[in-house]
């Protein structure tokens, strides 16, 4: 640990409300679109997830950092959060196998965080007033030129950021003697969903975010997936064509997430912004054909317009949110694609969707028919 001085710092949001806390991380100033996450546990495996690039986290768990900084809990090889907004700042961890703290991790990845706030008054504040911008500094105490750098900032609305997460070549993972090979496209990949093939007996290439389906299918996938991942996803015409041209040919699609929304694009049925997204890792959500209930680990901002789905005659609702009843997964009628919003790869969370990779496998084998 190079240092840690518990110095002033500021958190402002769009709608002009101020919080004062202590500095956290690195010294500096911050900004990106401000969200909470519920999860009571996965600290560093939330902040690694490319989804959430370009966004400022609050954690409502009190306890920040308190199990240090572990080699094996990443969901990418960086921390993707924007800033970190949160209770309890622990630089002290208890945990043996923990390589370093959560300052040290901070500190070398220029990480700007905001500690010693009250997140339940800002959860509560964001709940009711919904998603905007913000901007955190430890650096700067005024507050008109704190603004005048907030309206700079651009809305999530529109934004295209896969590519700028996405691998920047295809690289390979897991074991070339697998029985299945599938292609997986990268707009923002979680390092679990990887992992989650490779126990299953596939064998994936990953490609980078603007890969055309031409370029994939010459390496003779058996089964195509479209990973999670960062920003607006009508933003990302290049990604839908991809999808349309796996859906023209027939092939197993899975889609996870930004995967959901793209599938759904790629349909005809429209994506937008939600008031509040779904961060957490309790979240319930009813599959219809097998008829339970699973316990969902969740992370998006935006959502596929449930009227449109409902009317689609191209695809059928598979899973539903039992919370508010949004869209939770769809699958194209007379293909073998389907997808859900939420994150069955559950890293961190609960594992009750994990039958998803078994079903994927399933439909490439020819097993999973509907
Ligand atoms: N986890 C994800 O893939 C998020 C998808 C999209 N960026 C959203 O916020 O809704």
């Amino acid at each position: 640990m190079t240092h840690y001085t518990k110095l002033p710092a500021v958190l402002l949001l769009a709608d002009g409300t101020i919080f004062y806390g202590k500095a956290a991380g690195k010294i500096g100033t911050t900004t990106g679109e401000i969200c909470f996450n519920t999860g009571m546990t996965g600290y560093q495996e939330v902040f690694t997830d490319p989804s959430y690039f370009g966004q400022i986290m609050v954690t409502t768990n009190v306890h920040i950092g308190n199990y240090g900084m572990h080699k094996d809990e990443i969901e990418s090889d960086s921390i993707k959060i924007a800033g970190l907004v949160c209770k309890n700042y622990n630089i002290l961890y208890s945990r043996k196998e923990a390589f370093a703290s959560i300052q040290d991790v901070f500190e070398e990845e220029n990480i700007v965080g905001i500690s010693d706030i009250d997140t339940r008054a800002l959860v509560r504040h964001i709940r009711d007033k919904g998603a905007m911008n913000a901007i955190i500094s430890s650096e700067i105490t005024d507050v008109n030129e704190l603004m005048n750098r907030l309206n700079a900032v651009p809305s999530m609305d529109g934004l295209e950021l896969s590519s700028v997460v996405s691998t920047q070549e295809p690289y390979f993972y897991g074991n070339p003697d697998a029985s299945i090979k599938v292609a997986a496209l990268d707009l923002g990949i979680k390092k679990n969903i990887l992992r989650n093939f490779d126990d299953r007996d596939i064998y994936v290439q990953v490609f980078p975010a603007k890969t055309s389906y031409e370029t994939m299918k010459a390496w003779g996938a058996d089964g195509y997936f479209i990973s999670n991942g960062p920003g607006d996803p009508s933003a990302m015409p290049y990604a839908i064509e991809t999808v349309k041209n796996i859906l023209a040919d027939n092939k197993p699609l899975f889609g996870i997430c930004l995967g959901h929304q793209l599938l759904a694009e790629a349909n005809g049925i429209g994506t937008m912004k939600m008031f509040n997204g779904h961060r957490g890792l309790n979240h319930p959500v009813k599959n219809i054909i097998k008829n339970h209930c699973e316990v969902t680990s969740q992370n998006h901002g935006f959502g596929v317009i449930p009227e449109e789905v409902k009317k689609s005659e191209k695809v059928e609702i598979t899973h539903i949110n039992l919370n508010d009843q949004s869209i939770e997964g769809i699958r194209v009628k007379g293909k073998k694609a389907f997808s859900v919003q939420y994150h069955p790869e559950s890293s961190p969370g609960p594992h009750d969707s994990r039958y998803l990779f078994d079903d994927f496998k399933d439909v490439i084998l020819g097993k999973l028919v509907w």
